[in-house]
């Protein structure tokens, strides 16, 4: 059985900051219909990849290709067009607009009318109005929030606001969804309700999820991308990454650093035989 040809393809990326190389030949896929997670320590280059495939950031050597065609010059406004969503660590809600027009707002795709005919409901897009305002119900409603529609955002909750943040993503309808560092700011509680959304969005839209809690990642994803010092330095299954012990090494390095930190400060003596975001031994992860 041949495997679905990749959505997203990054082909030996490298991208410098100056002398820093934040990224170093990374190559990987982005598959359809599926979660990829790309997780690393402090610095590995988790936001530089990110940057690449939003096109904040040219890399200076590879290529990427979205749905085989090459994808060159691209820009951050160009991705609504793609097919391609994203979440921003800051959430980028319009504290002025109520929830369902910051959501309403993400439509750009579907929408005939622009933006400021859809939220001023000029009488000709009366039609194209009142269907993306049903879209964006139905999707506050899918994300459990639908009784805050009409609520402002900073009235609200910071985990409630990062589904309206998801919501205003998924409006458009995108092909690709990227989340970057989703969990950040949120309490335990509210990573359990996000992991079950992301598991849940796998059947309509594919998920690049760009992040810093392990755990997260382990439950969501189906495929793992490591990277460390801008080089992937695995690529698998959640299962197949958690052991690899250059992944393992990789996230003690991060735990001893800190720890170490701790120690000096508490004069303490103790090491640290597991790494901080979960690791063990034993591997089949592919290497770079
Ligand atoms: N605009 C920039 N100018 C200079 N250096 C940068 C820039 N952006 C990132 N870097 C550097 O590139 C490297 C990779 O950074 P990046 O933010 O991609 O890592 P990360 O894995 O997202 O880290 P974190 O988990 O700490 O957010 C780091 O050494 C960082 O300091």
């Amino acid at each position: 059985m041949t495997s679905p040809p990749a959505l997203l393809e990054l082909r030996d990326v490298t991208v410098r900051f100056g002398g820093l190389v934040a990224l170093d030949g990374v190559s990987f896929d982005v598959p359809q219909g599926r979660v990829t997670g790309v997780i690393g320590p402090n610095g590995a280059g988790k936001t530089t990849v990110f940057n690449v495939i939003c096109g904040f950031v040219r890399p200076d050597e590879g290529r990427l290709r979205w749905r085989g065609e090459p994808l060159t010059r691209h820009r951050p406004h160009d991705l609504t067009r793609l097919g391609i969503a994203r979440t921003l660590q800051g959430l980028g809600l319009f504290p002025g607009l109520t929830v369902v027009q910051n959501v309403m707002v993400g439509a750009e795709r579907h929408a005939r009318a622009g933006f400021l005919s859809a939220l001023f409901a000029l009488p000709r897009s009366d039609r194209d109005e009142a269907a993306l305002r049903d879209r964006a119900m139905r999707l506050l409603t899918e994300l459990g929030v639908a009784e805050v529609a009409g609520r402002f955002p900073g009235e609200l909750p910071y985990g409630v606001q990062k589904r309206v943040a998801l919501a205003r993503a998924l409006v458009a309808e995108p092909d690709l969804v990227l989340l970057d560092e989703p969990a950040a700011g949120l309490s335990a509680g509210e990573i359990d309700e996000l992991a079950a959304l992301i598991r849940g969005l796998r059947d309509e839209v594919s998920v690049v999820l760009v992040e810093h809690h392990m755990d997260l990642v382990m439950e969501v994803c189906d495929d793992v991308v490591v990277l460390d010092f801008g080089r992937l330095i695995a690529r698998g299954s959640p299962d197949d990454v958690r052991d690899d012990p250059l992944v393992v090494a990789a996230y003690l390095g991060d735990e001893v650093d800190d720890s170490a930190a701790d120690e000096l400060t508490e004069g303490g003596t103790e090491t640290h035989d597991q790494p901080s975001h979960g690791g063990g031994v034993g591997s089949e992860a592919r290497r770079a």
